[in-house]
């Protein structure tokens, strides 16, 4: 009885169709290990017009001067901070000159539709160019927050509010999903020549210390419940708008108090996180 001779060619060939095997059960063991990092691998579809809100400085090209601004902590849970000097006076006055011509009725969504309400907002608001004052404001409010991972800022938006002009009690923030939120807020103050217009938090504690009444209004018998910070031009107040579970909250429910002599324009800076989203180039 002769023995078959010990093939090699067969050996070769297991090892191949193992290793097909292997590849098309997903490469066991393997993947921990080489596993990429969970986002920015991929654009994940998310709505048009959200796609088209969301900006992201150009860094290539932005020259940004140096702007240092004074931050006084207000609350560590949530974090709200008071910034002082968030705009020099040129950004303002050149914020105010670019909205000319684009001031439109302030809108509010009501169970998602899009309508102008102005028992509840009263203002009107403005979509601004992003020349590269623009995109340098946008890269500070990131600088600020530590450009956090799939973060973006949405298109800036000044308000002008005249007399009667208001924005009654709301959240910045609308249900968060796993994907995206409105992080967080920067109220900026471009234009206070008015009486009235402060952003009243009515859940937030009046702090101790009479230094705070450089920037609240403190004359308790007259304010309403809560803190209310004066409009003053070129200060921000920024708060966090989700705990670390995603949920909204309740304390930074505020107001625009009604304006009740003169003018105050006012400009939203809102951060908004969208996980794996990529900007398209621009
Ligand atoms: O004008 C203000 O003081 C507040 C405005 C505001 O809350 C908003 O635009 O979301
Ligand atoms: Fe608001």
């Amino acid at each position: 009885m002769s023995e078959k001779p010990f093939r090699w060619r067969t050996v070769l060939e297991v090892a191949v169709i193992s290793f097909v095997i292997y590849i098309v059960l997903g490469a066991p063991g393997l993947k921990s290990s080489v596993q990429s990092e969970p986002s920015n691998e991929q654009d994940v579809p998310i709505a048009r017009a959200r796609a088209e809100s969301l900006v992201y400085p150009d860094y290539k090209d932005l020259q940004c001067a140096k702007h240092g601004v004074e931050m006084h902590v207000f609350s560590a849970e949530p974090l709200v901070i008071y910034i002082d000097g968030f705009l020099s006076g040129e950004e303002i006055q050149h914020l105010i000159d670019i909205s000319e011509g684009k001031w439109q009725k302030s809108t509010v969504f009501n169970a998602g539709v899009e309508t102008t309400d102005e028992a509840v907002r009263k203002s009107e608001k403005a979509l601004i160019p992003r020349d590269e004052v623009v995109q340098c404001i946008e890269q500070r409010a990131l600088s600020i927050q530590g450009w956090p991972r799939d973060t973006f800022i949405e298109r800036l938006w000044t308000q002008r509010y005249k007399v009667s002009g208001h924005y009654s009690f709301h959240y910045d923030w609308s249900t968060a999903t796993k994907e995206a939120m409105r992080v967080s807020t920067f109220m900026v103050y471009l234009k206070a020549d008015c009486e009235g217009g402060g952003t009243n938090f009515p859940r937030l504690q009046m702090p101790n210390d009479p230094k705070w009444c450089e920037y609240l209004e403190c004359e308790h018998e007259s304010t309403p419940d809560g803190v209310t910070f004066r409009a003053m031009p070129g200060n921000a107040v920024f708060w966090m708008n989700f705990d670390a579970e995603r949920r909204g909250y309740k304390e930074v429910i505020h107001a625009g108090m009604p304006v009740t002599k003169g003018e105050k324009i006012g400009l939203n800076v809102w951060s908004w996180y969208q996980k794996g989203h990529q900007m398209a180039p621009s």
